[in-house]
């Protein structure tokens, strides 16, 4: 979209959530230097009126800050001109069922903008048009379904608008939802075109002869011919992360999800394609290379973080265009974005050991394959086993928590999780619309190390190396920001918003109402460079707080939470294994911080 484009080259504006089509989250702005940082102020704050894990960041176009916050999905237009008083308020009418299948809670990772409408990705899957004026709905359409006689499907992702098209995914594989990332007309909201993850050629729009892996053709039927039967039908693969574009190669590049169910054991092959870096041609979604990081998924490792673009990095002597990737499975990778070759794949945190390494031998039939250590495989170790002491854990190395590069370092910086896991997969039978997980979950601090579940990390994606590391007690789960003026932001779980320098010196931090999983937002208004940022704990790794799970009673009526039988008995397991794992991993969250929604706005003082 060339107006978009456009107005992200104005660094007063942030138009789409990852700041540009190539996810840099890099600001250009430099009033704030790592010299004045410290006497940075809170400005003004606002209450989004809603409690529950608020991700994604505000867009600001002008004078007017749009908001938006987890379900019920309120969107605030906000007057930069007058403290953020409210020029309109859309709040969504939903079917308050669809929050009991959201897997992770209800979050929402933030509105687009394009063509004078603001467009929202509701939980219910419901994709609306609003006038960025009014606030009044100019098209609403319904991406998929949820509930009653439904599938279990939801919307927590943000949109992306690249031409004249609205790109959205869906969320729900831990319901068995076979993912799709759809295209509708900006106008009109008409469907223009809807990539399966997995299916016949027809269904994932790809070319048998023309679509490649890792440079080969991928052959006829590849999206079924790795599935038992029909499992591919239930087979996950969904597309809940972030949507980058490069505007040359007229590319889309995203994630997919994990297969269904979580147990491996039930559902035999590689499971293409879920787990996969996706490239599709932006005017029509045909695929024009794939890369499954994780085949055939045995932890949960769902492959939908962002991709970040950068031009003419030197990698191995040459200057390539790439794409880098931090997935949950601990491996960065970086990728020639035109033609999908891997050209980098190292463990960005030493704790990773579920596979020793990528196969980068072009000659080996392991060749792009992730070499799995023996004993921490859950499909050899069974059904009812307990596999023990996986790293990382189901929430891996990375979860949505979108990263930030700097062109001037170089580097890219990368909130991380540092968390382990037992993983005990059992049999599950699907029906459509109920949890088909198949697996128990707990999580905890790698064994032996410092007992920090988070560190935030500078990362050298031409050589794989981690530049610096600096521990976090609980998981980063807030997106960064690198800026012109040489300094790093992001939140913590406990609530601080924190910044740094190029070396990982913590210069200023600020500890705001409630845990931070937001991406942290720069703009300039009147002359003044500020920094916003949401509060309000949850997501996976705040879903104990967000979702009151802490308590056994609460912990064994949600739905996700345990399987009972197992537990019967015993609270502290009932707590241990609920929210997916998380609940126990993260109980002492409880000790920092509570419930919350507001934003914060901070600036120098005057
Ligand atoms: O498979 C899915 O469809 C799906 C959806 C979501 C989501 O939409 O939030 C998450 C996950 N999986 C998931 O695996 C995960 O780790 C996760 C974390 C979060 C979060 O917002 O903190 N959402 C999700």
């Amino acid at each position: 979209n060339e107006e978009l484009m456009k107005m992200a080259e104005n660094p007063k504006d942030w138009v789409m959530q990852t700041g540009d089509y190539a996810n840099t989250r890099f600001s250009k702005l430099n009033q704030i230097t790592k010299d004045n940082v410290k006497n940075l102020q809170v400005k003004w704050s606002f209450s989004t009126g809603v409690l529950r894990g608020h991700e994604g960041g505000p867009l600001i176009i002008g004078d007017v800050m749009y908001v938006h916050a987890p379900f019920p999905n309120t969107v605030y237009a906000l007057d930069l001109n007058n403290d953020g008083k409210i020029l309109w308020k859309y709040e969504p009418k939903q079917d308050p069922n669809v929050i009991g299948i959201m897997c992770c809670d209800t979050v929402n990772r933030g509105v687009a903008y394009g063509d004078g409408k603001i467009i929202l990705n509701q939980a219910d899957t419901t994709v609306v048009a609003l006038d960025a004026k009014t606030g009044k709905v100019v098209w609403s359409v319904k991406n998929g379904e949820q509930t009653d006689g439904g599938k279990g499907e939801s919307g927590t992702s943000a949109p992306v608008v690249i031409k004249d098209k609205v790109l959205v995914g869906v969320s729900g594989a831990e319901f068995g939802v076979r993912g799709w990332l759809a295209a509708y007309n900006l106008a009109d909201g008409k469907l223009a075109w809807k990539a399966y993850s997995e299916g016949p050629d027809a269904d994932t729009l790809i070319d048998p002869e023309k679509t490649t892996h890792l440079g080969k053709p991928v052959g006829k039927d590849s999206g079924t011919n790795t599935w038992e039967g029909e499992q591919w039908k239930t087979g996950g693969g969904t597309t809940w992360g972030w949507y980058s574009y490069d505007p040359k190669l007229n590319l889309v590049y995203y994630g997919t999800g994990n297969p269904s169910t979580w147990n491996p054991v039930q559902r035999p092959g590689d499971n293409r394609w879920s787990m996969t870096i996706m490239a599709r041609d932006a005017d029509t979604g045909v695929a024009k290379w794939l890369y499954q990081m994780t085949p055939h998924d045995e932890w949960d490792f769902d492959g939908i973080n962002e991709m970040i673009l950068v031009d003419g990095m030197e990698v191995g002597g040459a200057k390539r265009d790439v794409l880098v990737h931090f997935d949950r499975n601990g491996f960065a990778y970086t990728m020639d974005r035109a033609t999908g070759e891997l050209l980098v794949a190292k463990k960005y945190d030493p704790a990773v050991n579920w596979a020793t390494e990528v196969n980068m031998d072009p000659s080996s039939d392991q060749y792009g394959r992730p070499q799995v250590v023996a004993k921490y495989s859950t499909q050899q170790n069974g059904e009812d086993t307990n596999t023990t002491g996986i790293c990382p854990a189901a929430l891996g190395t990375k979860d949505q928590q979108p990263a930030a590069y700097s062109p001037k370092t170089g580097l890219f910086y990368v909130p991380t999780n540092h968390v382990c896991m037992d993983y005990e997969p059992y049999k599950v039978s699907y029906t459509a619309g109920q949890p088909y997980v198949g697996a128990t979950v707990s999580m905890y601090p790698p064994p032996g190390g410092e007992g920090n579940m988070g560190n935030f990390i500078a990362w050298d994606a031409a050589k794989g190396e981690i530049v610096w590391s600096k521990p976090e007690q609980f998981s980063v789960w807030s997106g960064a920001l690198a800026t012109d003026g040489d300094v790093i932001f992001y939140g913590t779980l406990e609530g601080y918003i924190k910044a740094v320098d190029h070396d990982g010196n913590e210069l200023y931090k600020f500890k705001t109402p409630s845990g931070i999983i937001g991406n942290v937002t720069p703009y300039e208004h009147n002359g003044k460079q500020y920094i916003a940022v949401l509060s309000g704990v949850g997501g996976w790794a705040g879903i104990g707080l967000a979702g009151g799970l802490l308590s056994p009673d609460n912990a064994a009526a949600w739905h996700g939470a345990v399987d009972q039988g197992r537990a019967q008995g015993d609270e502290a397991a009932v707590v241990g294994t609920a929210g997916l794992g998380a609940v126990g991993g993260y109980a002492a969250l409880a000790d920092y911080t509570t419930l919350g929604g507001q934003l914060t706005v901070f600036g120098l003082p005057d």
